[in-house]
């Protein structure tokens, strides 16, 4: 039989301005609204990376965004996790913390929220001596639910983003690989939008 959880939505980050921590919070209802009428939306991956003896010459996962909503990754002690900063451009290394689970935002959080929250630009590098494993669950919406930014994320401001569908989603994502274009911006609805470039600096970075 199935329960319903109990969920808590808890803001980590005191730092964020309160217009954020609303959008947080309403993004967050309704991801579970969403969940509650259909079934499961999450996909599992297992990866193994072996070890390398020369990592310089050698990526494990290349660089990129994650498609869902979120993503929650479970690493072994080997870290290898690392996300994109700006402000000096760099790579930072997710330390493996036992028991510990990474969450990073993805695309279709970036739609929801209207580019108030950026999916994260990331990449999964090799180690000499071991051999390493993650687990990633990526949490989305049911196939034929379409994602769209928010009203209470607009707040006066247009929508960035046309709604899409995970799979019309990952069909533009598929599209933008192809001919180096940005996924983000090929749903943009304004060139203009701040937030619709947003990952678009970063790749070309
Ligand atoms: O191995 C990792 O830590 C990252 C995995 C990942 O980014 C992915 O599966 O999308
Ligand atoms: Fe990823």
């Amino acid at each position: 039989s199935t329960t319903t959880p109990v969920v808590q939505v808890q803001y980590i980050e005191y730092k964020w301005q309160q217009p954020r921590r609303h959008v947080l919070h309403h993004a967050a209802k309704h991801i579970l609204s969403v969940r509650r009428l259909t079934r499961s939306c999450v996909v599992s991956l297992i990866h193994r990376y072996p070890k390398c003896p020369d990592p310089k010459r050698a990526l494990g996962l290349i660089a990129h965004t994650d498609s869902g909503f979120f993503t929650f990754v479970l690493q072994s002690l080997v870290p290898g996790l690392q996300l994109f900063r700006h402000g000096p451009d760099r790579w930072v290394t997710v330390p493996a913390v036992p028991g510990a689970m990474v969450v990073n935002v993805g695309d279709l959080f970036q739609i929801l929220t209207n580019g108030r929250f950026h999916s994260v630009y990331h990449r999964a590098v090799v180690n000499r001596d071991s051999d390493r494993i993650s687990l990633g669950y990526f949490l989305g919406p049911p196939a034929h639910v379409k994602v769209a930014p928010l009203r209470e994320a607009l707040a006066g401001t247009p929508a960035a983003y046309r709604a899409v569908t995970w799979p019309e989603y990952m069909g533009v994502r598929k599209k933008a690989f192809t001919t180096g274009a940005s996924a983000l911006k090929m749903v943009a609805i304004s060139t203009d939008n701040d937030a619709a470039n947003h990952t678009d600096d970063l790749i070309s970075s």
